[in-house]
């Protein structure tokens, strides 16, 4: 028997949206990341999925793309837990500051290395190391023992927290991890085997 664990990105932030560097800070969805999931939640519901806990971080745009999902699902009742070991990276002093001025002042090649190397962490912030120091732990004590006793279970986090999940669920070496881009709104369904590792993984990107 396998279990269900999907892995879903927030939508749009207004600040995705201002290309500034978010880690965080707690910005609104657009109306965009609204429509991206509603989509999500449409796309679940066509794999007929009945969760039994839902996990989110501590972030308003997370939360609120939870709950868009689990509304478009018609399952509202669901517990949610809300940590802050899933909020996205913590940016540092790059927090605020668009990505592209950002190129400009540092280079292409820095900022690329910031934003997606294993262990660079940005100026006063976290590598990606760093975030999976608290998401990995968090996923092993609360997360997959809710899937090991047969919930489906439903993540709803950010762009780099679920890269460092991702990173351990697909076995990635940090040479891998740097390509690993994830879209937002994008639900990720794993099949889970008894013993944890992953039977199948499927992208509902479309
Ligand atoms: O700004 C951020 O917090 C993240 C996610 O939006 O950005 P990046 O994709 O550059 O890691």
């Amino acid at each position: 028997m396998t279990r269900t664990l999907v892995l879903v990105r927030h939508g749009q932030s207004e600040w995705n949206l201002k290309n500034l560097f978010t880690g965080w800070k707690d910005p609104d969805l657009t109306e965009k990341g609204e429509e991206e999931a509603h989509l999500a939640g449409k796309r679940l519901k066509k794999y007929g999925l009945h969760f039994g806990t839902a996990f989110t971080s501590e972030l308003f745009r997370a939360q609120r793309t939870l709950s868009i999902i689990m509304n478009e699902l018609d399952q509202t009742h669901v517990p949610v837990i809300r940590n802050i070991a899933l909020n996205e990276r913590d940016y540092g002093d790059l927090t605020g500051l668009n990505k592209d001025d950002a190129r400009a002042k540092w280079g292409e090649e820095q900022v690329h290395v910031w934003r997606r190397s294993y262990d660079i962490a940005p100026p006063g912030g976290e590598s990606l190391r760093d975030t999976g120091a608290r998401v990995w732990p968090y996923y092993i004590h609360h997360i997959l023992p809710k899937v090991l006793s047969g919930d489906n279970v439903i993540v709803a986090a950010h762009g780099n927290s679920l890269r460092a999940l991702i990173m351990a669920l697909d076995g990635l070496s940090p040479d891998e991890i740097v390509a690993q881009e994830l879209g937002t709104g994008v639900p990720i369904v794993y099949r889970l085997n008894g013993d944890s590792t992953v039977a199948e993984k499927t992208v509902l990107s479309s």
